[in-house]
């Protein structure tokens, strides 16, 4: 293995009733790396994240993660027995190595310090998302893994977590692998993209993913006939109070971290 990589996988092929879900993938992750994984559904993403936490075998290829690798996953789906009571305190304590306060301070980071004593039954979907991120960060990860981390938040609410995702992984000094279906918001918080379909069709950095031809050709054009790209807002004049006439809808909320509605 690449010996400063927290995680190298080489070759990897898995198939499933004779479908070839991953086809010769590989790719090394390094410490502070930000990787998404992007592609169209059933192109394998949930599966490779699976495949790389151990939690599903390949029929071929390798991975080798760091010894004690600490990892922090939070899945795309948790359903939890609807009959069983359980709070979001209780439900976070039960938590490989969570204390009473990292869970305090992992509530507070995220703006969810109030949803603490409620029922998990009763979340909304983005509460239950950043619940689920709090869960990831509890183990002080080395590495971040989030699977479509934004379902069911709004938009405000996505911008808001992918601008997070880079403040988080200073604080922690962590890798985040991540899974995403929008590359025009992720693209900022990534350093590089793999794009996915069953095998890799192009990975790099963001801006170059989204002029490969193999990506326009998975994802289409825009209406206006460029390809989906990194958005970059050239700010070259100053608000007044009270001037929230020509405020573009993708300028950067002034509050970071997620909000709680
Ligand atoms: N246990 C299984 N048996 C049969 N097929 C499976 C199994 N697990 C996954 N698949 C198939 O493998 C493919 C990849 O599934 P996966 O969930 O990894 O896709 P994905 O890219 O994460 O999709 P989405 O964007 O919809 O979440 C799909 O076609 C799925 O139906």
């Amino acid at each position: 293995m690449n010996t400063t990589a927290l995680l190298q996988a080489d070759h990897l092929t898995l198939k499933r009733q004779h479908k070839t879900v991953l086809d010769n993938i590989s790719l090394t992750l390094q410490p502070r790396q930000i990787m998404t994984l992007i592609g169209p559904n059933g192109c394998g993403k949930s599966t490779l994240i699976r495949v790389l936490l151990g939690l599903e075998t390949v029929d071929s290829g390798h991975i080798e993660r760091r010894p004690g690798l600490r990892i922090g996953y939070m899945p795309q789906r948790l359903s939890l027995d609807q009959r069983m009571p359980l709070t979001v305190q209780g439900f976070l304590q039960l938590s490989r190595g969570a204390t009473a306060a990292t869970i305090q301070h992992w509530l507070q980071r995220l703006n969810i310090t109030a949803l603490a004593p409620q029922s998990v039954h009763d979340l909304s979907g983005g509460e239950w998302q950043r619940v689920l991120l709090v869960r990831a960060l509890l183990s002080q990860p080395d590495l971040l893994v989030l699977d479509e981390p934004v379902q069911g938040v709004d938009v405000q609410g996505q911008m808001e977590l992918y601008q997070l995702i880079p403040q988080l992984r200073d604080e922690l000094g962590c890798a985040v692998l991540m899974v995403s279906h929008d590359l025009h918001l992720v693209m900022a918080a990534t350093d590089e993209v793999i794009c996915l379909n069953g095998h890799v069709c192009c990975s790099g950095h963001p801006d170059q993913v989204s002029i490969n031809p193999a990506y326009i050709q998975l994802f289409g054009i825009r209406p206006d006939k460029t390809p989906l790209a990194h958005y970059t807002h050239h700010h070259d004049h100053q608000h007044c109070a009270g001037d929230h006439g020509h405020a573009s809808p993708l300028a950067p909320p002034a509050i970071g971290g997620i909000r709680h509605d």
